[in-house]
C-alpha cells in the first residue's frame, strides 16, 4: 500500500524525520511519502497556524488522489483540516492526535499528553471532547518549548519534555503518556526508558492504524457528511477548487 504522511507545516527537516519515523514502523509492503505543503506556517503554535496549514493539508490530499494513495496520516497534533481531507477522498485519512488516543485508551485507562507550548493544550483538549475521550485524558501538560527547538540539535527540547512526563507519571495517577507533537517522532524510546511508562507517539501509531484499516478493506465513508463536495465555483485564490 501507499501511504501518504502529510506534515502540515513547510520545514521539510521536520517532514524527514516524521517519514523516518513512520517507515521504522510500516510494514515491507508500505511505501511511505512523507510531504508538506509549499505555503504556509514553519510551525504550526496557534488557531491561526491550525487554519492556514489546513488549507496546505487539503493540497497535499488532492495532489495524493493523482497518485492511487491507499492512505494518508495528517502528522500535527492538531489534525488540521482532518474532516476537509476525509470529504475527498475514499481512502482513510488519521490524524496522529487521534491515533495515538485510540492507541492509549487500547493499552491504560488513563493517560496524559505532553504537548509543546501550554497556549497549543487548548487545541487536543477540544480534540479529546470531538473524538470522545476527554473522560480517558487526566491532563495535558506543556513542556514550553517551541515546535521547532525540537529541530535544534543540543536544543533543552528533550530533558524538558522528559522532565514533564516524569511529573505525569509521579502525579497523574495514569498508565500511559501521549506525546502531543509531529516533532516528537523520534523521541519515543529514549523517553519511554527514561520515563518507564509505555509512550505513545501520534506519527507511528497512525501508520499502523493506517496499515490497520486498508487492510480490513475499510476507507472514508462516502454516505453521510464525508461524501465528497458539492461541485460549486470558488473564486479568485482558491479558483483551482471549482467543481472538483
Ligand atoms: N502541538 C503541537 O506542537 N503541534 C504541532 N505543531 C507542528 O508544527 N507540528 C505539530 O505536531
Amino acid at each position: 500500500m501507499r501511504l501518504r504522511i502529510i506534515n502540515p507545516n513547510t520545514t521539510v527537516a521536520m517532514t524527514h524525520k516524521i517519514g523516518e519515523a513512520a517507515r521504522r514502523v510500516a510494514t515491507s509492503d508500505t511505501t511511505i511519502v512523507a510531504t508538506q505543503p509549499a505555503d504556509g506556517p514553519v510551525s504550526i503554535e496557534s488557531h491561526f497556524d491550525e487554519a492556514i496549514s489546513a488549507v496546505g493539508v487539503v493540497e497535499e490530499v488532492l495532489a495524493g488522489e493523482k497518485e492511487a494513495t491507499d492512505a494518508y496520516v495528517i502528522a500535527c497534533f492538531g489534525d488540521p483540516g482532518l474532516l476537509a481531507a476525509r470529504e475527498l477522498t475514499r481512502a482513510p485519512v488519521i490524524g496522529i492526535a487521534e491515533a495515538a488516543f485510540h492507541a492509549a485508551t487500547l493499552i491504560s485507562t488513563r493517560f496524559s499528553v505532553v504537548t509543546t507550548l501550554s497556549r497549543t493544550a487548548i487545541i487536543a483538549e477540544h480534540l479529546l471532547e470531538q473524538y470522545g475521550f476527554r473522560h480517558h485524558c487526566r491532563r495535558i501538560r506543556a513542556a514550553e518549548i517551541p515546535v521547532l527547538d525540537l529541530e535544534e540539535n543540543g536544543s533543552a527540547a528533550l530533558s524538558r519534555i522528559v522532565e514533564e512526563c516524569r511529573r505525569a507519571r509521579d502525579e497523574d495517577g495514569i498508565g500511559a503518556i501521549v506525546l502531543g507533537c509531529g516533532g516528537m517522532a523520534d523521541l519515543t524510546d529514549t523517553i519511554s526508558r527514561e520515563v518507564g511508562l509505555p509512550v505513545i507517539e501520534g506519527v507511528t501509531a497512525a501508520v499502523k492504524l493506517a496499515e490497520a484499516l486498508v487492510g480490513l478493506g475499510l476507507g472514508t465513508s462516502k454516505h453521510g457528511d464525508l461524501a465528497f463536495p458539492r461541485p460549486k465555483a470558488f473564486n479568485g485564490r482558491f479558483e483551482r477548487y471549482s467543481n472538483l
